[in-house]
């Protein structure tokens, strides 16, 4: 049987590590959320971490740019994830390309634990460069999803996050006042 997240079955499986990448825009924080619900609607046990630096919408929840929201629990360093109560079952991570190179290591410890992890997060920069612990996520997830957005110049399936604003810093966080989704063909570096 094909596997995905549509047939997973945790009581075959125990843990897992699912990763959902893509650009700014491409529906990665919408899917999180979408599974995140159905695991609380199955009445799983189910914790929720973002990166302290992620102040974008707002300081504890994590908010899609559609302004759907979950809570969730900001924290500095990927060991802190560690420490979630013992029950847990299911744990969901946005914004993974801002956390540190332990996360791989982290999520692997928690699946070997029988939890089901799932992370979102952009896969490349804004140089089109592979982005902190995400590449290395997917090559030890059982199931990487891959969205794209549309891109605003051609219509085309985007998957390069284009940056308009000036900074070259790495991390700069921002939206449509500093980003915007583009193909192969309309992306090119700042
Ligand atoms: N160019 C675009 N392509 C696709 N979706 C877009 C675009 N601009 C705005 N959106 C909106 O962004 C939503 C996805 O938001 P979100 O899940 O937060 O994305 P991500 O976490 O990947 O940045 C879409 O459902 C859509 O309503
Ligand atoms: C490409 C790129 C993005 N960022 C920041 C900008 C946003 O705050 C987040 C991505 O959020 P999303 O949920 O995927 O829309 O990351 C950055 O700091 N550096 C970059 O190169
Ligand atoms: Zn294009």
């Amino acid at each position: 049987m094909l596997f995905s997240e549509q047939n997973y079955r945790r009581e075959e499986f125990g843990g897992s590590i699912e990763v959902i990448c893509g650009s700014m825009f491409s529906g990665k924080t919408e899917e999180l959320l979408r599974r995140l619900r159905r695991a609380q609607i199955a009445k799983l046990t189910v914790e929720i971490f973002k990166p302290k630096t992620d102040t974008r919408y707002d300081e504890m929840l994590i908010v899609s740019h559609d302004l759907n929201s979950i809570q969730s629990t900001p924290v500095e360093t990927s060991s802190s994830i560690l420490l979630l109560s013992p029950d847990t079952q299911v744990v969901g991570i946005d914004e993974a390309q801002f956390f540190d190179e332990d996360l791989p290591e982290v999520c692997n410890k928690l699946a070997q634990k029988g939890i089901r992890v799932i992370v979102a997060g952009l896969d490349m920069d804004f140089m089109g460069k592979p982005f902190g612990p995400v590449p290395a996520l997917m090559a030890i997830a059982e199931l990487v999803t891959k969205v794209n957005a549309v891109c605003v110049r051609c219509g085309c399936p985007a998957m390069y996050s284009f940056r308009t604003a000036t900074s070259e810093a790495k991390i700069l966080l921002g939206e449509k006042d500093s980003y915007e989704p583009r193909c192969r063909r309309c992306f090119h570096l700042p």
